[in-house]
């Protein structure tokens, strides 16, 4: 029960939590242009479980890493169910909701405190503190006690007494994780418990999260993917991961941001004029771009095909020029066609991204921006310039911050300012293409080196910003070139070297994504002509063609409903790199009808047979992975697929070298599917051809076993010792098994004779046991049948 005193305290924060939360910062708050939350709020797909664990891993390692703490199959989260636990008797203290830049974290944690503000979701919970951690950086240094720090940040709760007696139902929102500068050292700290004596951030922070401090309220952590691993897993009860907008989504907010339902459905066909600017949509911070840029081509009356925006650098491009225009005609109160640049001022404000991009930072104080120039009483007038660029932030700890509306417009900035840095600079000396060069090729090492991918969107911009075609649309800013475009030959050439590298698919791909801004679609295409050719059996790809494949799957124009990747080359290279491809497109695509991506990967002549199919969502999977020449080098990736997958009915690993230690593995991948409690689909199940089931009963019980109707062990090398497991497992466990088929086994008469006598049993509910070609007499070596014979359930068969 509630005293008055706490009613009025969470009354006030929700008062005071509403009014913060109400408006989407996209930098034009401060304008009184507000957009209301609701107005725009669109809900996201957001699932359980993670499809990358550790991404800064190669990629062979990472799958195995996945295969073990994976969680096979994909549920579905409501963001205001982000607490609720899909089973009634598990409680969910923390939650992690991981989810790449711009995909929505920030926006869904504003959603879910808005909600609770207006009293319309988780009322049951008392109070909620978001505490953003790009502002908890600022207390590095301090020290102080939990019950300060949050009167601190929320004054309206001063006086409020949080100790461990009182049962409040208290959450915490520790949001973006990936900026906190913290040390979080969950290791060293001490622990603990008291809330009211003054400790450091890092200790009430991780004890916190440990659940020492305060252990029943609840934690909510957000985080880019790369920086997920700060938390150690114990600590973390639920994974969720923010995979961004479907289709229908994509839709849904355009119609909701643009109000206009004719000018939604224009953006909506403008944008999907290019299937990869559709596809990137499914991150709203590029849907938001995509709608004031497509905002601007319509308003400039330009949005003719050619306009359309086909890469990244030319959506923020048209975007930054649409920003200016609106300024200029905020004064002038006329459009102008032609952008007229304050080269100063973007100077100053690129010279501030850069920097700060460096060394990984976002937030800046009134010292950062003088540091550059930029003057703090005008730094209003930057904000006022670009309104939906830069924007000046009251913070809840120390006043006036300034940002970046988002990473990505940093990151393009910071690109933009590279540029006018080498236009400026090499005006003077001479060789201009040769440094560009240098330049150019500096950045792609660098955005490879790092671990998480901090470069990679900016290393994206630069590139797009070096093709002529681009800087076209900054004529006035950037100086323009003589078509000579033997840099962008050499800077091509240099990326195509660096895919054969073995690098990790993020790094790979964002190549991709690099060659795509320069407009080189050599390796794409080449990709495409082995499609078409079918000749990917005789050829072995190379590190850079397999990346190619998965970009070309991720982004092809073409709707492919259906694709074959036939006779492929029988190896264990082959299956890890497909399966690693098969977990990357099922990670990366979204759950939506449209994409219906349809994998069929064929071993042998007779497509009936041989066949995988992956489909994204419903992933549908006779996986009949016979003499395929596999080792256990390949069972690793094979668990990832198998962990993914839920409608897996049926696996033929016959005739392969898996050894113990490969059988070990698809045992485990298997244990995923059956340990996901609503998956019954494991239950279909229906027939296992495989050599590795007999280890299966003898690792694992005979559970799984019993749980499938129809069984098939034939030819499996069952040795009579083993026949004797298998039949008192089937003995000891009530069983569902109907069908059993034996064949072609080592089973000895004393198998058989087991197997006749749990024929025999009346609990047993086998109807038809299978047992053609059975050595019966092991030394002897005597064919008893010859024919296919079912031993119906007969009393007195011997
Ligand atoms: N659910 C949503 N409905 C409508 N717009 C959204 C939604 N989610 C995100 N957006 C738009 O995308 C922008 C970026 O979202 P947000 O700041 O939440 O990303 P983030 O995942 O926190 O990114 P970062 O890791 O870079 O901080 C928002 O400013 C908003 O314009």
């Amino acid at each position: 029960t509630l005293m008055r005193i706490d009613l009025l305290f969470i009354h006030q924060l929700k008062c005071g939590l509403k009014e913060k939360y109400k408006c989407v910062f996209e930098g034009i708050a401060k304008q009184g242009d507000s957009t209301l939350l609701n107005n725009i709020y669109t809900d996201l797909y957001i699932t359980q479980g993670c499809s990358e664990q550790v991404n800064t891993e190669h990629e062979v390692r990472q799958i195995e890493v996945t295969s073990k703490h994976h969680n096979s199959q994909e549920i579905k989260v409501e963001c205001k169910k982000m607490f609720e636990a899909p089973e009634q008797d598990k409680e969910i203290r923390t939650v992690l909701t991981k989810g790449v830049a711009g995909i929505g974290k920030s926006v869904s944690v504003q959603k879910f405190v808005l909600d609770w503000a207006e009293g319309k979701e988780n009322q049951d919970i008392s109070f909620i503190f978001p505490l953003p951690l790009r502002e908890m950086n600022l207390k590095e240094k301090e020290t102080q006690s939990l019950m300060n720090l949050i009167t601190q940040c929320f004054t309206e709760t001063k006086g409020l007494n949080l100790t461990r007696r009182n049962n409040f139902k208290v959450l915490f929102i520790l949001d973006g994780l990936d900026e906190c500068r913290l040390p979080l050292n969950f290791d060293g700290n001490e622990t603990w418990s008291d809330v009211s004596s003054p400790v450091s951030l890092d200790v009430l922070l991780t004890n916190l999260i440990k659940g020492n401090l305060l252990p029943s309220a609840l934690i909510w952590i957000t985080t880019r993917p790369a920086a997920a691993s700060k938390i150690p897993p114990d600590c973390i009860d639920r994974v969720t991961e923010i995979r961004g907008f479907n289709d229908a989504q994509k839709e849904e907010y355009f119609r909701k941001r643009l109000k206009d339902e004719n000018l939604a459905k224009e953006i909506i066909d403008h944008v999907k004029q290019s299937k990869s600017l559709f596809i990137m949509c499914h991150i709203p911070v590029f849907c938001w771009i995509s709608a004031t840029s497509g905002d601007a081509s319509k308003t400039l009356q330009e949005s003719n095909t050619e306009d359309t925006p086909k890469t990244l650098t030319q959506m923020y491009t048209h975007f930054l020029r649409f920003q200016i225009q609106q300024s200029r005609r905020k004064y002038d109160g006329e459009y102008r066609p032609d952008v007229s640049w304050d080269k100063d001022a973007i100077l100053s404000l690129g010279k501030l991204a850069f920097h700060q991009l460096d060394i990984s930072n976002v937030i800046f104080y009134e010292s950062d921006l003088e540091a550059c120039g930029i003057d703090v009483y005008k730094a209003s007038v930057y904000s006022g310039m670009c309104t939906q660029i830069f924007k000046e932030e009251t913070g809840i700890i120390l006043g006036t911050m300034y940002c970046f509306v988002h990473l990505s417009i940093q990151e393009f900035i910071a690109a933009l300012y590279a540029h006018l840095f080498i236009d400026i600079n090499l005006k003077k000396t001479g060789n201009k293409n040769e440094a560009m060069i240098d330049f150019l090729k500096t950045a792609v090492d660098k955005a490879l080196e790092s671990d998480n991918g901090h470069l990679d969107l900016f290393l994206r911009f630069l590139l797009g910003l070096s093709l002529q075609s681009n800087r076209l649309l900054l004529r006035g800013l950037l100086t323009q070139e003589d078509g000579n475009d033997q840099s962008k030959k050499e800077i091509v050439q240099y990326i195509k070297q660096k895919l054969e590298a073995n690098l990790s698919p993020e790094r790979s791909i964002n190549l991709f994504y690099c060659l795509n801004e320069l407009n080189d679609q050599t390796l794409v295409k080449e990709i495409q002509t082995h499609f078409n050719k079918g000749s990917f059996s005789s050829s072995d790809l190379s590190p850079a063609q397999w990346s190619a494949l998965v970009f070309v799957l991720l982004t092809s124009e073409e709707e492919m409903e259906e694709f074959e990747l036939q006779k492929f080359k029988k190896s264990d290279e082959c299956l890890i790199r497909l399966s690693a491809l098969c977990h990357y497109l099922l990670a990366h695509m979204l759950s939506q009808p449209c994409i219906n991506f349809f994998l069929v990967l064929n071993t042998k002549e007779d497509i009936l047979k041989n066949q995988v199919y992956v489909r994204c969502n419903l992933i549908y999977f006779p996986c009949r992975l016979n003499d395929c020449g596999l080792t256990d080098r390949s069972c690793s990736a094979l668990t990832t697929v198998l962990g993914s997958d839920t409608n897996l009915k049926e696996l033929n690993m016959n005739n392969n070298n898996l050894q113990d230690s490969g059988v070990k593995l698809i045992c485990t991948g298997l244990e995923n599917i059956r340990s996901t409690s609503s998956c019954c689909s494991f239950h279909d199940f229906a027939y296992v051809l495989v050599t590795v089931w007999r280890l299966l009963v003898m690792y694992q019980g005979s559970d799984s076993f019993c749980s499938r109707s129809i069984f098939s062990l034939c030819n499996c090398s069952i040795t009579e010792e083993e026949c004797l497991i298998l039949t008192s497992a089937l003995k000891s466990n009530p069983s569902h098994l109907r069908e059993l088929n034996l064949s072609r086994n080592k089973l000895g008469d004393s198998g058989v004779k087991n197997l006749s006598d749990l024929l025999m049993n009346p609990q047993c509910k086998l109807e038809k046991l299978k047992l053609l070609e059975t050595k019966l007499f092991a030394n002897n070596d005597i064919f008893l049948w010859a024919g296919p014979i079912w031993w119906q359930k007969m009393p007195g068969l011997v």
